[in-house]
């Protein structure tokens, strides 16, 4: 077999253009949207708040942020033919071709035929996709046609209203925001870059979005999280992880949520979820998965120097949450569309198609020989 040859491979390290939304690895912490550190964000802000800095720049005031919140919970009901498009959609499809069905299909139904109209396309979307997530979910496996609208205020209350049908805790409802401030937004990761592309040829939102999530959804971006959860349950205790993860290692296989395209050495969004999840561990009562999370973060560190991506510790957070393992990325999904509505935004607003070239490798010029003598 041929050795892979990696060098400039995946675009690493080349910058392809520039943006005002987002820095990865290079100041304070290491992340920052539109200036602030995303520490500070998850501290001292809320998603909306969140959303609203990405798609205009700034913060909002406390009247900004009530009227975008109110506009925002208008939006939230799906039309009728979504849902039954939705309910058609069986039990064991992959939820993120879920996702990416419903937005196309908004699309359909509510196009963006203009970019005049670019924001309240984004807005639709963000506002509708926890109920397109939930409305399947709870259709396919509990048979139940649940009512899309909700009192909660917040989109990731809304989010865990709609999945169990139940007031979340106030604890809750914090995680589950602060797992949306950091998954928000990454500057030129795979799914973004796709929806840059999408946008360089003029296309609408949901086209952009749509393809955005078919990147998010492989296993090396955005599908680690789920991939984690599925790979901790198998540990029986922390013993067990680090002996099985040497045998994973030894065979030469990716460990799901480590490692990472930009950073070297830690991804600031860890240490936080990290956090978040210890303390739902001690809510829910948990005396072995984030044991188990520990030792894995640990074992990797000091055998390979990778440490934790954002999706490791985002696994056991959510699952002591009660969320079921297969919406973990249709998660991802609402939140980081806020990430790529901006960059689409962004794209627009001083665009060139995007259109690399490739160092051709295949056969020199040849003459189409008749098929017989093939
Ligand atoms: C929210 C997000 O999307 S974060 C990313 C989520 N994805 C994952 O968690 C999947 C697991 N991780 C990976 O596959 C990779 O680390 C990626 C895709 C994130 C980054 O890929 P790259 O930029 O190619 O990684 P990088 O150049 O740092 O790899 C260096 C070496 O470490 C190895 N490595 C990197 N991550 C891992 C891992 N998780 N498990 C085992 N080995 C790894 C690579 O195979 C490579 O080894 P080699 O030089 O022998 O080929
Ligand atoms: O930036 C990347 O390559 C992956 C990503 O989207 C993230 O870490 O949030």
């Amino acid at each position: 077999m041929v050795d892979k040859k990696l060098g400039g491979a995946g675009l690493r390290g080349q910058s392809a253009g520039e943006t005002k939304l987002c820095t990865v690895g290079k100041s304070g912490t290491g992340l920052t949207y539109c200036g602030y550190d995303v520490s500070d964000l998850a501290d001292n802000a809320t998603f909306e708040e969140v959303a609203f800095l990405l798609f205009n720049g700034e913060l909002p005031n406390q009247a900004q942020l009530d009227a975008y919140k109110a506009e925002l919970r208008q939006m939230r009901d799906l039309p009728q033919a979504l849902k039954e498009v939705l309910q058609r959609i069986p039990k064991d499809a992959h939820p993120m071709d879920v996702m990416r069905t419903g937005c196309s299909f908004l699309g359909n139904l509510e196009p963006e035929t203009d970019f005049s109209e670019q924001n309240r396309a984004a807005n639709r979307l963000l506002a509708a996709f926890p109920a397109i997530m939930t409305y399947w979910y709870r259709y396919s496996h509990q048979g139940i046609e649940i009512d899309c609208v909700t009192d909660e205020d917040s989109i990731g209350g809304h989010f865990l209203k709609l999945l169990t049908g139940n007031t979340p805790s106030e604890l809750h409802r914090r995680v589950i925001d602060v797992s949306l401030i950091l998954y928000a937004e990454h500057e030129f990761n795979a799914s973004t870059f796709t929806a840059r592309v999408c946008a360089s040829t003029l296309s609408d939102m949901f086209s952009c979005i749509t393809g955005a999530i078919g990147s998010l959804r492989g296993p090396l971006h955005g599908g680690a999280n789920e991939a984690a959860m599925d790979m901790i349950q198998t540990f029986k205790s922390p013993e067990d992880a680090k002996i099985q993860m040497a045998g994973m290692l030894e065979r030469k296989e990716k460990i799901m949520g480590f490692g990472h395209a930009v950073y070297r050495t830690t991804d600031p969004r860890n240490v936080i979820i990290k956090r978040w999840s210890e303390k739902l561990a001690q809510e829910f009562g948990d005396t072995s998965l984030y044991d188990i999370s520990v030792a894995c973060e640990e074992y990797m560190w000091d055998t390979k120097k990778l440490f934790c991506n954002a999706d490791f510790f985002h696994a056991s957070a959510y699952h002591f949450m009660g969320i079921p393992t297969k919406l973990f990325t249709p998660i991802f999904v609402c939140s980081r569309l806020t990430g790529w509505a901006a960059h689409v935004m962004e794209q627009r607003d001083n665009n060139r198609i995007i259109r690399p070239s490739a160092d051709y490798i295949g056969p020199e010029p040849r003459k189409v020989a008749p098929i017989a003598k093939r």
